[in-house]
C-alpha cells in the first residue's frame, strides 16, 4: 500500500493485520534510567530505536511523544528524525504526538514539518489542537488529505483538569449549545463525510483524541448513534498507567468503539528493556479481545 493511500485506509489495514494497539514512545528520564540509558539525545535515540525494534512485527502503530525528544534540543530532534524514519521503514504507522495549534498559516507550517512527504520529521499522522477554532485547522486537514496523511484533533483529553474547558458550552456558531468536545468531534465527522469518495472509505483520515479516562457522555459525545460513515478514528490514551481498563473499552466508547486506537506508553515501556517484546505481544492480544 503506497504512502499516498488515504490514512484512514492505511489505518484500517493496520487494524486488520496487527490490531488496535499503539505503543507510545515516551522516553521519560525514569525509564531511560531503568533501561540503562543516559538522559541525553543519544539515550532517547537508543530508547526509540529499541522500542521500534520491539514493536515491528508485533503491533502496527507507534506514537512518539515529541516532548521527550524536544527536551534535548536540536540533538533531540536529530534523534527523533532517526526514530521516525526507522519506524516508517519498518512498516509501522507513526502518529507524531506534537499537539500543535495556531492561526491557520502557522498551523499549516506545522503540517508541512510533520506531514509533508520528504520532510525530515515526516510522520503518518500528527495530533493538533483546535483551540484557535476549527477553521484554523482547515488548511492542514486539506494538505494532509492530499498527501495521504492523518490528523488527530484534541477533543476530550485524558487529563482530569481538561474537563472544565472541554465541557464548556458554545455560545456562538452553528454548534451553539454543544460542548467544545462535542463540537470538535462533530466537526471532524463532518469533515470526513465531506470528502469526495467518503462513502467508500472504511475510516476517515481525520480522527479525534478522546481519552479513555473521560466520561464521554457528560462531555456531550453521542455514543448511541449509528457509527459514522466513514468510521471515526479515535486516538485513546488513558488505558494502562492512567487507570482506564481495557475491559471497559466498549462501555467507554459505545458506538465509536470500532475506531478506537488503544494508546499506551508507560504501562508497556516499563517492561523494558528485556520484557518489552513480550509485553507488547501480550497487550496486542488483550486489546484484540477487548476491541470490536
Ligand atoms: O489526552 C491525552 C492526549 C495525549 N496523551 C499522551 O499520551 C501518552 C500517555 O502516556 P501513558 O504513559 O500511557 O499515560 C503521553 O505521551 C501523553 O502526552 C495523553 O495522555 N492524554
Amino acid at each position: 500500500m503506497s504512502d499516498a493511500t488515504p490514512f484512514g485506509e492505511r489505518l484500517d489495514a493496520i487494524f486488520a493485520a496487527y490490531g488496535k494497539l499503539c505503543v507510545g514512545i515516551d522516553p521519560h528520564a525514569s525509564l531511560l534510567d531503568q533501561w540503562g540509558l543516559p538522559d541525553s539525545a543519544e539515550g532517547v535515540r537508543e530508547f526509540g530505536l529499541r522500542t521500534v525494534d520491539a514493536v515491528a512485527g508485533r503491533a502496527g502503530i507507534v506514537k512518539p511523544q515529541v516532548a521527550f525528544f524536544e527536551r534535548h534540543g536540536a540533538a533531540g530532534y536529530v534523534a527523533l528524525e532517526r526514530v521516525l524514519a526507522e519506524a516508517r521503514d519498518a512498516g509501522l504507522l507513526v502518529i507524531a504526538d506534537v499537539k500543535r495549534g495556531d492561526i491557520g498559516t502557522s498551523v499549516e507550517a506545522y503540517g508541512q514539518a510533520w506531514l509533508r512527504p520528504g520532510s525530515g520529521l515526516e510522520s503518518d499522522a500528527m495530533t493538533i489542537s483546535a483551540y484557535q477554532g476549527l477553521g484554523s485547522i482547515d488548511g492542514v486537514l486539506t494538505a494532509a488529505d492530499s498527501a495521504g496523511k492523518g490528523v488527530f484533533v484534541l477533543a476530550a483529553t485524558s487529563n482530569p483538569e481538561a474537563a472544565a474547558i472541554q465541557r464548556a458550552v458554545l455560545q456562538q456558531s452553528s454548534r451553539a449549545g454543544n460542548t467544545v468536545a462535542q463540537a470538535i468531534t462533530a466537526g471532524v465527522i463532518g469533515w470526513n463525510q465531506g470528502r469526495a469518495d467518503a462513502a467508500s472509505r472504511p475510516l476517515g483520515s481525520v480522527g479525534v483524541v478522546l481519552g479513555a479516562t473521560v466520561d464521554l457522555r457528560t462531555s456531550g459525545i453521542d455514543l448511541d448513534a449509528e457509527p459514522p460513515k466513514p468510521g471515526l478514528p479515535v486516538l485513546a490514551p488513558g488505558f494502562g498507567h492512567q487507570g482506564a481498563e481495557l475491559s471497559d473499552l466498549r462501555a467507554i466508547y459505545g458506538s465509536l468503539a470500532g475506531g478506537v486506537i488503544v494508546s499506551e506508553s508507560r504501562s508497556i515501556l516499563g517492561a523494558g528493556p528485556d520484557g518489552l517484546a513480550e509485553a507488547i505481544r501480550r497487550r496486542v492480544n488483550e486489546v484484540g479481545a477487548a476491541s470490536v
